[in-house]
C-alpha cells in the first residue's frame, strides 16, 4: 500500500496572506485525515513563509495519522523534531532562501553530516527519510547512513511526463529498484499531481508513501478538499 500524506504548506501560505486564522491549519489537517489522508506533511522553513514554528507545536498533538516534518536539518529543525516527536523526519538539502525544494542530497559528499543527523533522529525514535535524486550512487550511499527511507525528488518526472512519460519515469524505476535492493523504504514527492501520480504508482507499485501539496491544494479549489483527497487516493489504489 502507498500512503498519501497531504502537505499543508499551501494552507499556511493562504492563511499568512491575511495574518489571521483563515484557513485554520489545524482544522484543515484534521479534515484531511477525516477525508482519508494517511499522513500530514509540513515543511517549516526558517523564514516561516508558510508553516510557522507555532504551527508545528499546534499540529503535533492533533495529527493522528503519520506526521512528517520536512526540512534542512539545522539546529532549529532538530529541536522542532525533538519537541514534537513526528513519525517521520524528511531531510531536505534546501538552502534558506530557495523558492521551493529543487534537488536531492549528494549523500556521498554530505555523508558525515547526514550520518550524524540520522543518528540523532534515531535516538529520538523518529523514522528518517532522505530527499534524493535518482543517481544510483546516492541511493547506495544513503543506505550506508542508517536512514530508514529515501524520498525520491519527483520534479524531473513531473516536468517531463507530458513529453514522454516512459522516458521520464525510467530513472525513478531504476532508483526505486536500487533502493529496494539495498533495503530502504521509498517515499516520493514534489509536483506529483492527478495527471502523473497513477503512472508513477503503476511503475513503482512498492512505493511506501507520496507527499503531495501544491497540486492537491490547487485541485481542491475546483473539486473541494474531500473530493480531491478521494481522487488522489483512487490513483494509488491497488485493485
Ligand atoms: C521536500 C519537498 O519536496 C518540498 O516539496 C516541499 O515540502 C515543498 O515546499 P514548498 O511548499 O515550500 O514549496
Ligand atoms: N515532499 C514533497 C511534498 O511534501 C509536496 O511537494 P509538492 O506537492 O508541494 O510539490
Amino acid at each position: 500500500m502507498t500512503s498519501l500524506s497531504v502537505n499543508i504548506n499551501k494552507i499556511a501560505t493562504l492563511r499568512n496572506a491575511r495574518g489571521g486564522e483563515n484557513p485554520n491549519v489545524v482544522n484543515v489537517a484534521k479534515d484531511c485525515e477525516r477525508f482519508g489522508a494517511q499522513g500530514i506533511t509540513i515543511h517549516p522553513r526558517p523564514d516561516e513563509r508558510h508553516i510557522t514554528t507555532k504551527d508545528v507545536y499546534d499540529l503535533a498533538p492533533i495529527v493522528t495519522t503519520e506526521f512528517n516534518i520536512e526540512g534542512y536539518p539545522d539546529e532549529r529543525f532538530l529541536e522542532l523534531v525533538k519537541n514534537n516527536n513526528p513519525a517521520q523526519a524528511t531531510l531536505v538539502p534546501d538552502p534558506p532562501g530557495v523558492l521551493t525544494s529543487n534537488a536531492g542530497w549528494d549523500t556521498v559528499k554530505h555523508q558525515d553530516f547526514l550520518k550524524d543527523v540520522i543518528s540523532q533522529l534515531k535516538n529520538m525514535g523518529v523514522r528518517t527519510s532522505i530527499f534524493t535524486g535518482t543517481d544510483l550512487k546516492h541511493i547506495e550511499a544513503a543506505a550506508k547512513l542508517g536512514t530508514d527511507r529515501i524520498e525520491l525528488y519527483t520534479e524531473p518526472y513531473a516536468a517531463n511526463y507530458a513529453k514522454d512519460r516512459e522516458k521520464a519515469v525510467e530513472p525513478f524505476v531504476l532508483a526505486a529498484k536500487k533502493a529496494q535492493e539495498v533495503g530502504l523504504g521509498i517515499n516520493a514527492g514534489h509536483d506529483l499531481s492527478l495527471e502523473n501520480l497513477k503512472f508513477l504508482k503503476e511503475k513503482i507499485p512498492f512505493l511506501d508513501e507520496v507527499s503531495i501539496g501544491h497540486a492537491l491544494i490547487c485541485d481542491a479549489l475546483y473539486f473541494g478538499l474531500e473530493n480531491t483527497i478521494q481522487l488522489y487516493l483512487r490513483e494509488l489504489r491497488e485493485d
